[in-house]
């Protein structure tokens, strides 16, 4: 305090204020913070975001209980989803602004002249991937990833020479050497380069989608040039094909993602060999002929609706085997070729225009699992919307029984000559009498345009496997033993031939059987099937098909692109 000054004043003024509340308060504040910083708090993970999807994506596969739906719906909101994505930049520091380009020098014209790139550092990866020139022995950018930092800055281009990297010089350096040079540097990073004499590429195949037929993991696959590059995928995912330039490693985004950032996948060729060498007789097995057994096929009618169609006559049962030779095999010509079973399948956005038929509802699943109940329930909510394929059988007509409404009744010689013609989708014999389902049946109820619903074995599935039907193929599994043992006690199923009566409740081995042979099924079958859904509570299921039957009408769906 200034000798001049009033002192008492001043030291008034001063007691004052450092006994003011707020002062206290700002202290404690300040003190807080101070114990704040020094204690680093760490997030507890960097990817809420894509954990998030990921999770989201498992609880679709179930689609059960009302708690996972509501869990689907908060994950799903906007404003959750912009909560974890900010979540996600603050854990990874990532609020620097994004790549600027501070200088560059580019002489196009003179073949040696030295390139530099200025790039704002970021936690985003560089997106490029680099290699050492056999011939030359300089280290020079071996593959730029699509939509990543370094093609968006657009300086740097596949073939580019690295001269420097931060003012370090590349010669004799080791691809792995760029990292921590890259690391050192706190806010930007400096490329010397030489233009390789590639240039930009084009961007290539921008149009092209695919299904993926399996699941993949970069962080598993030794063979990936970079793990950090690679596009984690799972079985029915749909992908844009970014760049097919190397034959081994494509360049992908999956189309579902908000932040499409192209990743490494492999290519075609890489997956089928690899499948090939791995396990080649369970992939490519030749089809089993159609088993045929049979209850017979009373329809049960409903209000007046005519259930016909609803049970299959011809049901695969492994109790009750006999063989029959089916009238019609998987063309391999015909379809999108057998080997994409375990690669991708290329699709192509499908929206129905009005007047169009629908898609062939194609229901596939083991017996007892639940698909006449699904059909029916489907059925009778909207008799208007949706219909069943009437079969054909050569059995006497029973009282009350129309033809063409319950059955098309006709003779065994008719019958013959249809499976000679194969008419049948499938058919089937039982007690001496034929039945089965032809395809003009099916097209009947589409050109009523109703959703027609049928229920099939995988194997016939391929038979409908073209653009007339565009069949949407939904598996229906079984949930875990345990919940089928709690949701089918009061359950009834067809009995084997050799039974009394024609139903039973479900014992033990049905379960087993019910649930090895889907499991089957879906090694088989798994890439023609769109939609999985699990058949547990009832009535969850039916609500969760209806809504996806009705979004498959409403909405775009992806359909392959060369059904025959
Ligand atoms: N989610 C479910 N919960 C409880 N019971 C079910 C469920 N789904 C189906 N069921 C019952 O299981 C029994 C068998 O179902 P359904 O007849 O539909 O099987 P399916 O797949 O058509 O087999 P199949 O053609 O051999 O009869 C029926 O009594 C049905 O009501």
């Amino acid at each position: 305090l200034e000798p001049y000054m009033d002192a008492t004043d001043e030291s008034s003024f001063l007691q004052d204020m450092l006994m003011a509340n707020s002062l206290h308060v700002l202290i404690k504040l300040h003190e807080r913070l101070q114990r704040f910083n020094t204690q680093k708090p760490a997030p507890v993970q960097e990817h809420a975001e894509h954990l998030a999807h990921q999770v989201m994506k498992e609880l679709h596969a179930l689609e059960a209980r009302p708690e996972i739906k509501e869990l689907m719906h908060v994950l799903s909101k906007p404003h959750v989803q912009d909560l974890l994505s900010v979540h996600d930049s603050v854990a990874q520091n990532d609020y620097e602004p994004r790549l600027p380009l501070l200088a560059a020098d580019d002489d196009e014209d003179e073949e040696d002249s030295v390139r530099i790139i200025q790039m704002m550092k970021s936690k985003e990866p560089l997106g490029a991937t680099v290699k050492r020139d056999k011939s030359t022995g300089a280290l020079v950018v071996a593959r730029v990833m699509r939509g990543g930092a370094a093609d968006r800055v657009g300086l740097i281009h596949e073939g580019d020479e690295l001269r420097e990297v931060n003012g370090v010089l590349m010669q004799d350096k080791k691809p792995e050497e760029i990292i921590p040079i890259l690391a050192q540097s706190d806010r930007a990073v400096t490329f010397k380069v030489i233009p390789g004499t590639k240039g930009q590429l084009e961007p290539d195949n921008t149009e092209v989608f695919v299904r993926a037929m399996f699941d993949y993991h970069p962080e598993k696959d030794s063979a990936i040039p970079c793990k950090e590059a690679g596009l984690e995928f799972w079985r029915g995912d749909v992908l844009q094909i970014l760049s097919q330039e190397d034959d081994t490693w494509w360049q992908a985004s999956r189309v579902a993602d908000a932040n499409p950032r192209a990743g490494l996948i492999p290519s075609r060729q890489l997956q089928e060999r690899r499948v090939v060498l791995r396990r080649p007789e369970a992939l490519f097995q030749t089809s089993r002929a159609l088993t045929t057994n049979s209850v017979d096929a009373d329809y049960v009618a409903i209000h007046g609706i005519h259930m016909a169609g609803l049970r299959r006559s011809f049901r695969l049962s492994k109790k009750d085997h006999r063989r029959q030779e089916m009238q019609a095999k998987w063309k391999k010509s015909e379809v999108d070729g057998e080997n994409h079973i375990s690669s991708y399948q290329e699709v192509v956005p499908y929206v129905r225009q009005p007047g169009e038929p629908y898609r062939l509802v194609l229901l596939v699943g083991p017996s007892g699992v639940g698909l006449t109940e699904l059909k029916r329930k489907l059925l009778l909510s909207d008799p208007e919307h949706f219909g069943v394929a009437v079969p054909h059988t050569t059995r006497e007509r029973r009282r009350r029984e129309r033809d063409g409404v319950d059955y098309h009744f006709i003779s065994k010689h008719a019958f013959e000559s249809d499976i000679l013609h194969h008419k049948f989708i499938e058919y089937g014999e039982h007690g001496g009498k034929y039945y089965g389902t032809s395809l003009d049946s099916v097209r009947k109820v589409l050109a009523e345009s109703k959703v027609c619903l049928l229920d099939v074995e995988p194997d016939a599935v391929k038979l409908l496997y073209t653009t007339e039907f565009k069949p949407y193929v939904t598996f229906i599994k079984p949930p875990a033993i345990e919940q089928l043992r709690l949701s089918r006690r009061k359950a009834r199923i067809l009995a084997s031939c050799d039974e009394a009566k024609p139903t039973r409740t479900f014992m033990e081995a049905d379960f087993e059987e019910m649930i090895n042979t889907a499991q089957d099924m879906e090694d088989k079958y798994g890439y023609l099937f769109e939609k999985i859904i699990i058949n547990d509570d009832l009535a969850t299921v039916f609500t969760a098909l209806r809504a996806e039957l009705k979004k498959l009408e409403k909405e775009s769906n992806w359909i392959p692109k060369i059904w025959p």
